[in-house]
């Protein structure tokens, strides 16, 4: 049996890491810059005003009132920017290019706000006040994001302030996820005695698109080898294909009668829930190899066994260098205890400031009223049968 370490690492090594491309920025959101990237201008590209007010020289200024007359007007855009006379003030907005000679501005609350003829200035300003400095925020020919950074929002919106339309990027992986089981119904669907509503590549799907993978599902496929090897032939694009279900003890494991000669180890991992895996390559029929995990069938179990081993390995493709979510340590308000020799990833959740958890259910891996209530998972590690109330736990924060 593997530990939860061990196999997470025999995942990592499935997925390759994802080609380079250069996309759009509007489809960059969430991927991972693959190459540095440089600044073509500065930012600010050109001296310009922080306020609405009257671009001045700072020793025109004196005393509790200023007169001066106001000889030129420039809003934000204008290219055609008159030199300021000594003496004189140009009306300017904020973002306007900064008239030669003139070294600050006096925001309008300040003045009068006459336009023509002349303005009364009722303070006196230092040089360089409301003044924004060609290059302060970047210096054009300079590195602004480097190989390697996740694209947010902030570093989308800096990408297109230097004049990016698109970025080199490794692609979102494409994820293909099916779910396995006679019993399983499509929900919008009557429900007949026996079966239950498929949730499993719902979920599965959503947790690839939340760390920006591109999922697609296939329907449900029934307890049958035939049914599941014909879905195979047409994947020939996908970067990975998840299972769920059929990989266990029981006398009709579909995943497992399937893929067991194809390439794709069955284990066991000291974990609990997501017990039986499998993973490997599976030779498609048009003879390109497929990277495959099968997780278990139970709703958590399958859930927990994508975070804990899908999930990374889906990260490090994209070249995400931050492989782990957020871990700490809280005090559990109920004792817990968790089968020897197996790491147990209990469901909790914690308070504001992570001072303390509450463990919520119970350790089955059918319980997914109270994964979907929980905001951590609570670690046992192996070695751990039992916690009381009021001891420290670790968490993985997943909110
Ligand atoms: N004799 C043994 N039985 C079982 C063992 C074992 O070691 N010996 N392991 C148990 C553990 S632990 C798990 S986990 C499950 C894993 O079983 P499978 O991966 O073969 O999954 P299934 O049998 O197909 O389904 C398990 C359970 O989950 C429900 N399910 C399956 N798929 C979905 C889906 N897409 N959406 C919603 N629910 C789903 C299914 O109806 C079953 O109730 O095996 C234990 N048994
Ligand atoms: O490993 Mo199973 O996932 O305990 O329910």
């Amino acid at each position: 049996m593997l530990s939860a370490e061990q196999y997470r690492e025999r995942v990592a090594g499935l997925v390759p890491p994802m080609p380079v491309v250069r996309l759009p920025l509007d489809r960059c959101a969430g991927l991972v810059l693959a190459e540095d990237v440089v600044a073509g201008v500065s930012l600010p590209p050109f001296d310009n005003s922080a306020m609405d007010g009257y671009a001045v020289r700072a020793a025109d200024l004196a005393g509790e009132e200023t007169v001066l007359p106001v000889a030129d007007d420039i809003p934000a855009g204008r290219t055609d920017v008159a030199p300021l006379a000594p003496g004189t003030a140009h009306r300017i907005m904020t973002g306007a290019p900064m008239p030669p000679g003139a070294d600050a501005v006096v925001q309008v609350e300040l003045t009068d706000g006459g336009t023509e003829g002349t303005v009364v200035i009722r303070a006196t300003v230092e040089p360089g006040r409301h003044v924004r400095r060609t290059g302060e925020d970047v210096v054009a020919g300079t590195v602004v994001l480097r190989a390697g950074t996740p694209l947010r929002s902030a570093q989308l919106g800096l990408a297109a302030a230097v004049g990016l339309a698109e970025l080199p990027v490794r692609r979102a992986p494409r994820v293909v996820v099916l779910s396995t089981g006679t019993e399983l119904t499509p929900p919008g669907e009557p429900l007949a005695p026996g079966r239950i509503y498929e949730s499993n590549s719902v979920l599965l799907a959503a947790a690839v698109r939340e760390i920006g993978g591109e999922a697609s599902v296939l329907r449900a496929v029934s307890d049958d080898v035939e049914a599941f090897l014909a879905t195979l032939a047409g994947l020939d694009g996908a970067d990975l294909l998840i299972t769920s279900g059929g990989v266990s003890a029981g006398a009709y494991e579909v995943v497992k009668d399937a893929l067991a000669d194809r390439g794709v180890e069955f284990l066991r991992v000291a974990v609990q829930p997501g017990g039986p895996q499998g993973s490997g390559r599976v030779a498609l029929p048009g003879g390109a190899e497929l990277p495959v995990v099968a997780l278990p069938g139970n709703p958590v179990s399958a859930a927990l066994s994508f975070e804990l081993f899908a999930r990374p390995a889906l990260l490090a493709a994209m070249g995400h260098t931050r492989l782990d979510r957020p871990r700490a340590t809280a005090r559990t308000v109920e004792p817990l205890s968790s089968p020897e020799g197996k790491e147990q990833y209990r469901r909790g959740r914690h308070d504001e400031g992570v001072v303390e958890v509450v463990p919520v259910g119970g350790p089955g891996s059918h319980l997914l009223a109270s994964f979907a209530e929980s905001n951590c998972l609570i670690v046992l590690p192996v070695g751990v049968a039992d916690v009381a109330g009021g001891d420290l736990v670790e968490l993985i924060l997943l909110d």
